[in-house]
């Protein structure tokens, strides 16, 4: 499959960059992580990966506008000045499709939501370009769960945000069917901001231009150099196997 990522420059002052500045939440006593900043390049992708609990879909449901507590705080800012809070696509480890809805009317539900008018041309479009044109006006119980994942994919794109955060969007889909939909969403997000959680070192160094290993109490964000080679990286080569050991030292490590 063809893909149009382009090499993309992880220099923070790269024009279109996402700036996330002082994030901070804690829940009581417990500080999760605070003064934590980042920079997003435009059409990038950043993994973001560390230990169960450390923190990572706290940060991403923060950067969402959907983190809770009251001791919680993070600036999302470019250089356009615009407010971010409207211009963010989720897409989760639960695919939510809802059953009773065939898959094309699953892939409008944001703007059937929001009262807007619906755009089923383009929602076909993007069905095409998952491959699943064919289950259209099928519903979602009658589908296989990569084809599920596909249709949560063409419902993130359809979004039309250029800020799209996923936290462990492919977790609960076999190998083979995680490989074929890597390449599908590299392809097909290769023009947005994507911040991806995941729990697989070889995921995170297939897809990202920034790998960012969370870890410490409270937690902090270490870069850790990807690959050479443009995203979706061969699984299988020399130079993935030296970083995959070097990104599970990282991981397993303990701070100071
Ligand atoms: N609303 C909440 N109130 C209190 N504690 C919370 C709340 N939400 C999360 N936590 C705690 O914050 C910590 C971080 O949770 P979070 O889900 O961000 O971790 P994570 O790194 O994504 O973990 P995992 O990899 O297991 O999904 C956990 O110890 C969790 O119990």
């Amino acid at each position: 499959m063809q893909h149009s990522r382009h090499k993309v420059s992880t220099d923070a002052h790269a024009p279109g960059a996402l700036h996330v500045q002082n994030a901070r939440l804690a829940f009581g006593e417990r500080v999760l992580f605070d003064d934590i900043s980042l920079s997003l390049p435009s059409a990038s992708w950043s993994c973001l990966l560390g230990r169960s609990g450390c923190g990572k879909s706290s940060l991403l449901r923060l950067m969402a506008g959907l983190e809770v507590s009251n001791d919680a705080q993070l600036t999302l800012e470019d250089a356009s000045q615009r407010p971010w809070r409207q211009r963010i696509a989720w897409m989760g480890q639960q695919d939510l499709l809802l059953p009773w809805r065939r898959v094309i009317d699953n892939v409008q539900l944001g703007s059937t939501m929001r009262g807007e008018r619906s755009d089923p041309e383009r929602a076909m479009a993007l069905l095409e370009r998952t491959g699943l044109d064919w289950a259209a006006r099928r519903y979602p119980q009658t589908l296989s769960g990569g084809e599920r994942a596909r249709v949560a994919l063409a419902r993130t794109l359809y979004e039309q945000a250029p800020l799209v955060l996923m936290d462990e969007p492919f977790a609960a889909l076999d190998a083979l069917t995680r490989l074929d939909i890597h390449e599908r969403a590299c392809e097909l997000l290769a023009d947005r901001m994507v911040v991806m959680v995941t729990h697989d070192p070889i995921e995170a160094l297939r897809l990202g231009d920034q790998l960012l290993v969370m870890r410490g109490s409270p937690a902090r964000i270490e870069h850790f150099a990807p690959p050479e080679g443009t995203p979706p990286r061969h699984p299988a080569t020399d130079s993935m196997s030296r970083h995959h050991d070097d990104l599970l030292k990282a991981l397993t490590e303990q701070t100071a």
